[in-house]
């Protein structure tokens, strides 16, 4: 067990540090205040509040449903819980192609409206424009490359990026267009690790192996309290859902027989 050293606010400085200290990064979503102040308070470093949402929160099929407002719903959430970690908000589909004008128009409402550090959005190359008037903007960005979850139906599912020269491609377009951390997803342990390598900036990684600079899952994955498909990288450190049908299916029982409340919880 890891507690956190500081609770002092992370910044970007701190993830650049903790790249050349070779400290990893450690990432989870949130998408409420509750959880995210128990995230925050058992010292994951960034918070994710991410558009898998649509899936987990809002139960679709996938994330292109979720729009503008409901990530600026969620974000207000999570920043207002977050004390030490830095809180990040994923740009819905299809916002980060409305052009450059439309793209920082709706960062910066993210940014205002929430209280958030940075914004992420999917794309690397293709991104490296919309990226750059961001950052000059003074909006931390971390660019998304590999597997790109709101391009399912262009990519044929959920599948393995493989193409190592277009992964290259993006994840430097992107350093270069001044992300100041590229997410990693769906790309086999060695080529992630070798663009971990050639990177100056932190990479975190899902589904991309132990090289990456940093880990980030979808929480309820991790604590067993998803509900539909879970992904076969992720790890279950506990099996919440579990415990709530035990805890629930105990409470109905005992309402039914009529053994709570008993005294002890009554006036
Ligand atoms: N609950 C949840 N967890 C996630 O990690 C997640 C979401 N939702 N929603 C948005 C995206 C979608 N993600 C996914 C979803 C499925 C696979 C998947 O099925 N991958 C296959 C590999 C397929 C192949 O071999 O090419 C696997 O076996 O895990 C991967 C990432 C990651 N994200
Ligand atoms: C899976 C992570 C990387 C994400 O983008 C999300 O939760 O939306
Ligand atoms: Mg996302």
């Amino acid at each position: 067990m890891t507690t956190p050293k500081s609770k002092k606010r992370l910044t970007v400085t701190d993830f650049a540090k903790m790249k050349s200290n070779g400290e990893k990064i450690s990432m989870l979503t949130a998408y409420d205040f509750a959880m995210a102040k128990m995230l925050d308070a058992a010292g994951v470093d960034m918070l994710l509040v991410g558009d898998s949402l649509a899936m987990v929160v809002q139960g679709h099929e996938n994330t292109i449903p979720v729009t503008l407002d409901e990530m600026i719903y969620h974000g207000e959430m999570v920043a207002r819980a977050a004390k030490r970690a830095f809180v990040v908000v994923d740009i819905p589909f299809p916002v980060n192609h409305h052009g450059i004008h439309e793209a920082v128009k709706a960062a910066g409402r993210i940014m205002k409206k929430t209280g958030c550090h940075a914004v992420k959005l999917e794309g690397g190359a293709d991104q490296a424009d919309v990226i750059r008037a961001m950052v000059n903007a003074g909006i931390p960005v971390i660019a998304h490359v590999g597997l790109r979850p709101q391009a399912v139906h262009a990519m044929g599912g959920y599948k393995v990026q493989r193409d190592r020269d277009e992964l290259m491609a993006d994840a430097s377009a992107a350093q270069e267009a001044g992300a100041f951390c590229v997410l990693i997803e769906c790309v086999p342990a060695e080529i992630a690790t070798e663009l971990s390598g050639k990177l100056r900036v932190p990479t975190i990684g899902i589904g991309a192996g132990a090289g990456c600079d940093g880990q980030v899952l979808v929480t309820n994955d991790m604590l067993g309290m998803t509900t539909g498909y879970v992904p076969s990288f992720v790890k279950a450190y506990a099996n919440v859902a579990e415990q709530i049908a035990s805890a629930v299916g105990q409470w109905c029982e005992e309402v039914k027989e009529n053994t709570f409340p008993d005294e002890d919880h009554s006036f």
